[in-house]
């Protein structure tokens, strides 16, 4: 299981979160085929930066004139009705809603219909979704950030100059810890505030988890300050060890077609239960019937149980908290004579210990080139042992 740390050292923007994701290992051109879905006119350049000698990455977006009025209510039903993978839409529309509450408190508007002013909303878009969309391909379940700096003097907005931090982050991160850096420029922007406030669940700590390091990437900021280098770093890596952070759910079904409890078990992996799945049992007077058993991230307990109950008609769901061991897990990539396979390997005390094909892939390269799966298998496991990627 991945996990994302978020080190604020010189503050944090959205440009900055998406850039120090996909400086991470985060493929953009993979990030902006999902953004493209969305329908928002956008360009990302990406240029490499040097922040007082460290490598890092920066962001620029840009966008057409668009006469399209964005308020919250218009992007958060464009999130919605995407494509995008649903811990993606949650996380995103999560951070827009923290947005669109904290601008409205400052400007005594409805957060429905706080507008976010065009070019602002696409910029905002493609940072917020993108950073969203850069963690699942990271495959981040979790994410901690240390408490964000704020700093002082002015700052340039559509109504004119506006303290420093922004009105906007300040109510944002009502309720966390912060720091105070005597800087004389904004260091947190409400974007950032909000995406990282949504990550972390508004829980700012130094504390990150232990973990074993996979990848660290840096988001460069524009401005360039005397105290900290203007970074955020974002430290990739996987858990291991005793969790329980799940709770599977359980429902006994003696009176729906195998295509219903089929489509029940698909929605909820869709819907982000990270299994699903159906055992065969006798009930009372031997009558044959089926389980239905999912995992639920704790937190997701009431909406995947009311889930379960619609789709198979069921009255009741048993849930139980579940504590589990987990390996470390990261994902390599081999290439074949007929093209490119990603490989999960496993790591317990440091040391791999298994090496799976992505069957997603694997099944891809067997239709593409006619050769048997167990085959494609073969062949990516030889590549891997090859080019010692475990
Ligand atoms: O334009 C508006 S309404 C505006 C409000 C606020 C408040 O804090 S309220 C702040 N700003 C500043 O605009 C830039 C862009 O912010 P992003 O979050 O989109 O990166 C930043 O300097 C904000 O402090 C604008
Ligand atoms: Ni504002």
């Amino acid at each position: 299981m991945s996990h994302v740390h978020f080190q604020p050292i010189g503050g944090a923007a959205g440009d900055m979160t998406l850039a120090a994701l996909v400086h991470a290992g985060a493929p953009l051109e993979e990030v902006s085929a999902v953004l493209e879905g969305l329908g928002v006119g956008f360009r990302i350049a990406a240029e490499p930066a040097q922040v007082n000698g460290v490598g890092s990455l920066r962001l620029a977006v840009g966008c057409p004139p668009e006469r399209v009025h964005r308020d919250f209510r218009a992007v958060r039903e464009m999130i919605e009705a995407s494509d995008l993978p649903a811990r993606a839409k949650e996380r995103a529309v999560g951070a827009f809603r923290r947005l669109a509450v904290a601008e409205g408190r400052v400007h005594g508007r409805d957060p429905e219909e706080v507008a976010f002013h065009e070019v602002g909303a696409v910029d905002s878009i493609v940072d917020l979704v993108g950073s969203c969309v850069a963690l699942e391909l990271l495959g981040a379940e979790t994410v901690s950030c240390g408490p964000l700096p704020l700093g002082g003097g002015v700052v340039r907005a559509a109504h004119g100059p506006l303290p420093a931090p922004g009105p906007a982050t300040l109510e944002i991160l009502k309720g966390s810890k912060v720091r105070w850096e005597e800087e004389r420029h904004e260091m947190t922007t409400p974007t950032g505030a909000a995406l990282l406030a949504e990550l972390t669940g508004g829980t700012f700590t130094d504390a990150a988890p232990p973990m074993t390091l996979r990848s660290v990437g840096y988001g460069a900021g524009r401005a360039r300050f005397r105290g900290v280098p203007n970074l955020l770093r974002a430290v990739v890596g996987e858990l291991e060890g005793v969790r329980g952070d799940l709770v599977l759910l359980e429902a006994n079904v003696d009176d729906a077609p195998g295509e219903v409890l089929g489509a029940a078990v698909e929605r909820l992996l869709d819907e982000g239960a990270p299994d699903a799945w159906l055992e065969p049992i006798f009930m009372k007077r031997g009558r044959g019937a089926y389980k239905l058993c999912a995992l639920a991230p704790a937190g997701d307990l009431e909406r995947l149980a009311r889930l379960l109950m619609r789709e198979t008609g069921t009255l009741g769901v048993r849930h139980h908290p579940v504590g589990r061991t987990v390996a470390g897990r990261r994902t390599v990539e081999v290439e074949l004579p007929y093209g490119r396979c990603r490989v999960k390997v496993g790591t317990l005390d440091g040391e791999d210990f298994i090496a799976a094909p992505e069957y997603a892939d694997a099944l891809r390269l067997a239709r593409e080139s006619g050769k048997p799966l167990s085959r494609v298998y073969a062949d990516v496991r030889v590549a891997a042992e090859r080019d010692e990627k475990w």
